[in-house]
């Protein structure tokens, strides 16, 4: 039998659409730390929003080429769990946010060709998993765009460190992105929105149970 893929939020910036997660029984909620996100949350938002989060479900943080004094303020105000690291951040970058905050590091890998997964591979002994995401256009977010990639490039991964699935996922394309990669982390963020930074409690939920039935 297979196991149910675990799924997290991201972006979540009011206490409704954090409940609405919470209700929708995923495993993660996504707080963006990037001022230049629809998603961002100050740091007196992401205090409220963990504290409201904390023990009902994983708490990650969302950087992008942050300093280890914002990631320290983030960690200690919203009380994370995972920090993600979703710019350019290098293998040896991603090692020392371990090391220097002790907590699980997810890094954001940008899939466009085959040769995308060689560069994962470079992090498995750095981080605890690899989000496998779209390549975004130059000057724009790297994440959060709803864009897609070409999940028939996951056939050739064979890597030793946990993986995850982002890009572009919807309540409408999750179960055939699940049936076709087989992924244990589902991530979305903009496919559960009505509009930029927006959260749709029925997008949350038809999200949810869409990944658990496929
Ligand atoms: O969500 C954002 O605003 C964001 C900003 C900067 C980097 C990443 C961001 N989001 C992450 O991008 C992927 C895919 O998002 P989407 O589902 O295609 O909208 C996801 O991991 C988000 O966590």
């Amino acid at each position: 039998m297979n196991q149910a893929p675990a799924i997290k939020i991201c972006g979540i910036k009011s206490p409704m659409a954090l409940d609405a997660t919470i209700r929708s029984r995923a495993d993660h909620v996504g707080f963006v730390f990037c001022q230049r996100s629809p998603r961002n949350v100050s740091m007196a938002e992401a205090a409220a929003l963990g504290d409201r989060a904390a023990g009902r479900i994983g708490k990650v943080g969302l950087f992008v080429d942050a300093d280890d004094s914002f990631i320290g303020e983030a960690v200690a105000a919203a009380g994370l769990s995972a920090i993600q690291l979703h710019g350019s951040e290098t293998v040896e970058r991603s090692a020392q946010v371990r090391a220097r905050f002790g907590l699980p590091v997810w890094k954001a890998v940008s899939i466009s060709s085959a040769a995308d997964l060689e560069r994962a591979h470079t992090y498995a002994d750095a981080v605890d998993l690899v989000l496998f995401d779209a390549k975004t256009p130059a000057g724009t977010l790297p994440g959060g765009m709803g864009l897609s990639f070409d999940w028939s490039l996951l056939a050739g991964w064979n890597g030793a460190v946990a993986w995850g699935l982002a890009g572009g996922l919807t309540p409408r394309n999750v179960a055939d992105a699940l049936q076709r990669t087989r992924a244990p982390l589902l991530d979305t963020s903009s496919g559960v929105e009505s509009a930029p930074g927006v959260k749709d409690a029925d997008l949350i939920s038809a999200f949810c149970s869409a990944a658990r039935a496929a």
